[in-house]
């Protein structure tokens, strides 16, 4: 049995949702309308026993809060967390309890983590002492000595307190903690990202060993791509709040199956320059987790974003004219600054600044439909009209990745045809561009 093949899960999460209140949403709450952050939006994922799953996104993608609302510390908005065969989501504290001694979790900050005034030998039994483990205080101590030289540091460390240690010392110390109550499950939250990197590897190393040694389940989360690399068996790729694909490591740095996901990775260092790929700048803003895009999340920024079928050109001049529509209706297009920056009112000037600036390509590249849209929207835009301009270009340029939203697929990976790869990874991807059934994707061209 491999990791991550599904047969022998420990968690299974099933449309996983986690929402805050907004912060400033008293008015909202006046009028009587939510506006929640959708901080974890409908998450599907298994980890498996024994295994690392690595989950990866850009910084705000809720790659904590998933990790937090796996273990039941955040109060879930919906869905389910089957642990161990039982659902865990909605729990009270009393009735997580046998729960929680299966699972832990392991912190960016070690020295936030521990208590500055316990002593590292009180940090470390208290746990067990909770949880019934060991038969007296000094058999726990021994333990307690025991896992300080499993974790690298020295028995007689039990009597030192947390500043008396360095940054990587302490997160040995943190691992040690949880592994008190003998886990299945360790949620890891960007474990190493505060530490030097030369500490960085052996705190790895060492969760790697024990992880194998202690056949724990091991959530690894991270916005690091060169560790998890080092780390995982599997990767979970997270965009606004949402599984985007789900990929055997190697897999997934060979040929990553989402657009989302090959962005990412071509902004990680390669040591073969063989195997380097141009690197994909993701442009755009991301967009808010309260009010996230339709169809497909990514399709704002997305660099593989489908035409509609009626479109004339190839599919980089669409998503130029897509870029220069998505850039008008974020407000990014502004005819006042374009004015002054000019020294002048004239409306077909500031037009052809605007084209200029927001426009990545030539217009002579756009079919001529298209490039007629981009300049009536730029005069609209130049007269001050902006909500006209932002409808021009909103009924000019349509993709189905907007309109639809894509399912979750068996990953098909570049230059494959869908018949070779069905699922044959258990990887899976959530694009149009993998979906043979889905709308539009007979635009295609590769
Ligand atoms: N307690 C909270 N109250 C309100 N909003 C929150 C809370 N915690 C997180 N959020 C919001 O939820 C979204 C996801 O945040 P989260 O910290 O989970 O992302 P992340 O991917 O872990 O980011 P980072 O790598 O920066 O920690 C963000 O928009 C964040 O502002």
């Amino acid at each position: 049995m491999s990791p991550g093949s599904g047969d022998d899960p420990l968690v299974q999460v099933h449309d996983l949702r986690k929402y805050y209140p907004q912060a400033d949403g008293v008015l909202d709450k006046l009028v009587g309308e939510s506006a929640d952050v959708k901080a974890v939006d409908g998450v599907d994922l298994t980890v498996d026993r024994g295994e690392t799953l690595a989950i990866v996104g850009e910084s705000g993608c809720g790659k904590s809060t998933l990790g937090r609302t796996l273990l039941n510390l955040e109060e879930v908005t919906g869905g389910s967390i089957v642990f161990g065969g039982d659902d865990v989501a909605g729990l009270s504290d009393r009735e997580m309890r046998p729960y929680r001694r299966r699972m832990q979790m392991i912190f960016q900050d070690p020295l936030a983590s521990l208590n500055p005034r316990q002593s590292v030998g009180s940090i470390l039994t208290a746990p067990m002492e909770v949880h019934g483990i060991g038969n007296d205080g000094a058999d726990r101590l021994e333990r307690a000595r025991d896992l300080l030289e499993r974790v690298g540091l020295e028995r007689g460390h039990v009597d030192r307190y947390p500043h008396q240690f360095s940054g990587g010392q302490q997160q040995r110390v943190a691992i040690a903690r949880a592994l008190t109550v003998e886990p299945e499950f360790i949620v890891a939250d960007e474990p190493t990202s505060a530490l030097d990197v030369s500490v960085q590897a052996q705190i790895l190393n060492l969760l790697g060993e024990l992880q194998e040694e202690l056949d724990i389940a091991l959530l690894f989360i991270t916005h690091d791509l060169s560790v998890v690399r080092q780390v995982a068996d599997r990767v979970a790729v997270m965009y606004l709040g949402e599984i985007v694909e789900t990929a055997p490591t190697k897999r997934l740095f060979a040929e990553p199956a989402h657009p989302y996901s090959a962005a990412l990775l071509s902004a990680v260092p390669r040591i073969d320059p063989e195997t380097r790929t141009d690197r994909t700048l993701l442009t755009g803003t991301v967009p808010s987790p309260i009010e996230p895009p339709t169809g497909c999340r990514f399709h704002t920024r997305c660099p593989a974003v489908i035409p509609p079928a009626e479109w004339g050109g190839d599919q980089p001049a669409f998503r130029a004219a897509f870029a220069f529509r998505n850039r008008l209706l974020d407000g990014e297009v502004d005819r006042d600054a374009a004015a002054a920056r000019l020294g002048t009112e004239d409306a077909e000037r500031i037009a052809t600044y605007i084209i200029e600036q927001s426009l990545p390509v030539d217009i002579d590249e756009l079919p001529a439909d298209a490039a007629e849209a981009v300049r009536e929207a730029a005069r609209l835009a130049a007269a001050g009209d902006d909500d006209a301009a932002s409808e021009r270009v909103s009924e000019a340029f349509v993709s189905p990745c907007e309109t639809d939203q894509p399912d979750r697929v068996p990953a098909i990976v570049p230059g494959s045809s869908a018949a070779d790869v069905v699922n044959a990874d258990g990887g899976w991807a959530t694009c149009h561009r993998n979906d043979p059934d889905a709308p539009g994707t007979a635009t295609i061209e590769e």
